[in-house]
């Protein structure tokens, strides 16, 4: 994006208390899946907002936070990440990712520094070769090597291909994540403001539900359901008021969420329900806690969990689905 842009789109945001060479703009992560794209997103941020997890393409949407300092503004989408296609899923994430880096000012390459270099990075590496935005490679995952290892991590990189910068970090602890994001931000058009300072994201609370619902329904049962889960949020429903601050405005209502939970065949529905039921009750009693967290108001969870054969090639399926 441009500075022109920038300053078109966003002169309503323009306040008197910017310093004068503020910068703002959009960053980008990418990276093969599990190198620690989303735990970097939220030490960036400083608050949970991309779903992390210990097995890889779990961030499906491409979320956003945005990073507020006082000499400039990061607005960081979290990518899927590249994958080989093999299905129009794995088609679309693709296409998500390559017009995300269209648009960016900055990208980030996650490269994790317990992991040699591998086929899987060099193809993103080269894709890379053709993006308009300086990109910075980052080694990730510091925490887990010695210096010796981490010396030689960063010499490789430095051979992968022509970085603005490379910089180690951890998302875990945080070493160096100011660091990034001062380098970042340095990388970004002098601009005002893109967001108002309390946003940390303007992703659709709809799909940051979902995200949260898919998650907990997949504790446990990765191994039985790779990759043929979705989840849709039906409708939120906020509540009649039902006491006096809640009437008065002072205290949040109560909101009903309809979710459905979408399986690629009937013999999986059973794992995801449980003996008697058992399993999907806890998994939304944890999946409700959260988004009562994120809500900051009290929710009640239906969820139905239904068959929908071949989501994942079914294109009407994908589009509801929000893919
Ligand atoms: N020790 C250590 N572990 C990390 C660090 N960053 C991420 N991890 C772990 O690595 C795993 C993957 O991290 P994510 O942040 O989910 O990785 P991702 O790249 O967003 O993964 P996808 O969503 O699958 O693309 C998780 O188990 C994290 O806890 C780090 O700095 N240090």
């Amino acid at each position: 994006m441009t500075e022109e842009n920038h300053s078109e789109s966003l002169s309503g945001l323009i306040r008197s208390d910017v310093p004068e060479n503020y910068r703002a703009g959009f960053a980008c992560i990418v990276g093969r899946p599990n190198v620690g794209k989303s735990t970097l997103t939220n030490a960036m941020v400083g608050q949970k907002i991309a779903i992390m997890s210990d097995r890889p393409e779990t961030t499906r949407h491409a979320v956003r936070g945005i990073v507020h300092r006082p000499q400039g503004q990061i607005v960081l989408v979290d990518t899927p990440g590249y994958h080989r296609p093999r299905t129009l899923l794995g088609k679309r994430l693709n296409d998500m990712v390559r017009e995300n880096l269209a648009d960016v000012d900055v990208i980030m390459f996650c490269l994790p520094s317990d992991q040699k270099i591998g086929p899987g990075d060099e193809y993103i590496a080269a894709e890379l070769k053709e993006a308009r935005a300086p990109v910075i490679a980052i080694a990730t995952k510091t925490d887990k090597v010695s210096p010796e290892r981490l010396m030689k991590h960063l010499l490789d990189i430095d051979q992968l291909g022509d970085w603005a910068e490379i910089v180690p970090v951890s998302g875990l602890t945080g070493h160096q994540v100011d660091r990034l994001a001062d380098i970042v931000m340095s990388h970004l058009p002098v601009s005002p403001p893109l967001y108002p300072e309390n946003e940390i994201t303007d992703e659709p609370e709809r799909v940051m539900i979902a995200e949260l619902i898919r998650e907990a329904a997949l504790e446990g049962v990765r191994e039985e359901l790779p990759h043929s889960l979705a989840v849709q949020v039906e409708e939120i429903i906020e509540r009649e008021p039902h006491n006096a601050a809640q009437r008065a405005g002072k205290e949040p209502v109560m909101v009903d969420i309809h979710v459905n939970l979408f399986v690629e065949r009937d013999s999986q529905k059973g794992i995801i329900i449980g003996a008697g039921g058992k399993r999907l009750r806890s998994v939304g009693e944890a999946a409700r806690k959260q988004i009562s967290e994120l809500l900051g108001r009290r929710v009640f969870l239906d969820m139905h969990v239904r068959t929908a054969k071949d989501w994942q090639r079914d294109p009407k399926m994908l589009g509801r689905l929000g893919f």
